[in-house]
């Protein structure tokens, strides 16, 4: 079982290379490309990462996109969290803003898709051209992320889905062993409107559920002793998909701030609930996702060790 994390909204966050030394960290999401190609006059998707790009951005035409263009600590830091055997991937989505993210036809599904292998994909795919800029320079990232929150689930199976011919694609043309990944966010509310369709239609390797912000399905059900966590009937929507093998996590806030008030729920007081979906569901149980990484590292207990930490030593029992 492995931790997942976000990375890029957090307060006052210290540079990726923090949680790049953090071994209880397996995956990072960096968050987020917020701004998706239709909602803007340039056609470019825009992006945001917090506290860790300079504010300057790419211009089309003479005009400004959304797109940010000097985040150096975020570039150099992804290459110590790959060695360190750390999978980086990149979050669509995120927490807004809700005119941000929409998709309006197949075509810029699948268009959205390519570009985004073409600017943050290999170096060397055919999707690279001089239209195409390389916000991260020569970072290769190991996968892209669905946290869809805001207005319908339109699109996004497509795009999934032409992720996976890209990869398999280039994979094919040049025999690399390098494997890339498809992940979602979705919230824990079934049926699930903004990602239900996705899930159901292309083949995610990681889906991470918000089991947080919601009182019907929240892990803080559970802890309380009441029903609504619907870990099982994730399960079940999981076996129905695109990939019956996909990885299911446990979404949880990190931190007491990072979710809406009541739905934090302390590392020792859930583990009950990890060693039972763990032992309950062991090829389907995926670990524990966590929102986000400075909210772990702010919420260390007196012995020093993060709310990562302290998950990570209850999925290791
Ligand atoms: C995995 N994505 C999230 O956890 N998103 C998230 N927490 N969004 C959010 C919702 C309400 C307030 C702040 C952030």
């Amino acid at each position: 079982t492995s931790v997942a994390t976000y990375y890029g909204q957090g307060a006052y966050q210290p540079r990726l290379s923090t949680f790049c030394a953090e071994t209880s960290l397996d995956i990072i999401n960096i968050g987020f490309v917020n701004i998706f190609p239709d909602n803007e006059l340039s056609g470019w998707p825009g992006t945001n990462f917090g506290n860790q790009c300079d504010g300057s951005v790419y211009y089309v035409n003479g005009q400004p996109t959304g797109l940010l263009k000097n985040c150096h600590q975020i570039v150099e830091d992804i290459p110590l969290c790959q060695a360190a055997g750390k999978k980086i991937f990149l979050s669509l989505g995120g927490a807004g803003p809700s005119t941000g993210q929409s998709i309006h036809s197949v075509e810029s599904a699948v268009a959205f898709a390519e570009w985004l292998w073409g600017a943050f994909g290999p170096v060397d795919s055919a999707y690279v051209s001089d239209e195409v800029p390389r916000p991260f320079d020569d970072i290769v990232f190991d996968g892209f992320d669905f946290d869809i929150e805001f207005n319908t689930g339109f699109g996004y199976a497509y795009m999934a889905n032409r992720f996976k011919e890209l990869y398999n694609e280039y994979i094919e043309q040049t025999s690399t062993s390098r494997q890339w990944f498809l992940s979602a966010a979705p919230m824990c509310g079934l049926p699930n409107t903004l990602l239900g369709d996705a899930i159901q239609n292309a083949p995610f390797d990681y889906i991470w559920v918000q089991f947080y912000n919601d009182w019907s399905c929240g892990a803080v059900n559970y802890v309380n002793g009441v029903s609504g966590f619907n870990f099982d009937d994730w399960v079940s929507v999981i076996k129905a998909s695109a990939n019956p093998d996909a990885k299911l996590y446990v979404g949880l806030p990190a931190e007491e701030s990072e979710a809406n008030l009541g739905f934090y729920v302390g590392a020792f007081s859930v583990a009950g609930l990890i060693e039972e979906y763990m032992n309950k569901y062991p090829s389907t149980f995926g670990g524990v996702m966590l929102w986000e990484a400075t909210g772990s590292l702010n919420n260390t207990t007196p012995d020093g060790h993060t709310y990562a930490d302290n998950i990570k030593k209850v999925l290791d029992t």
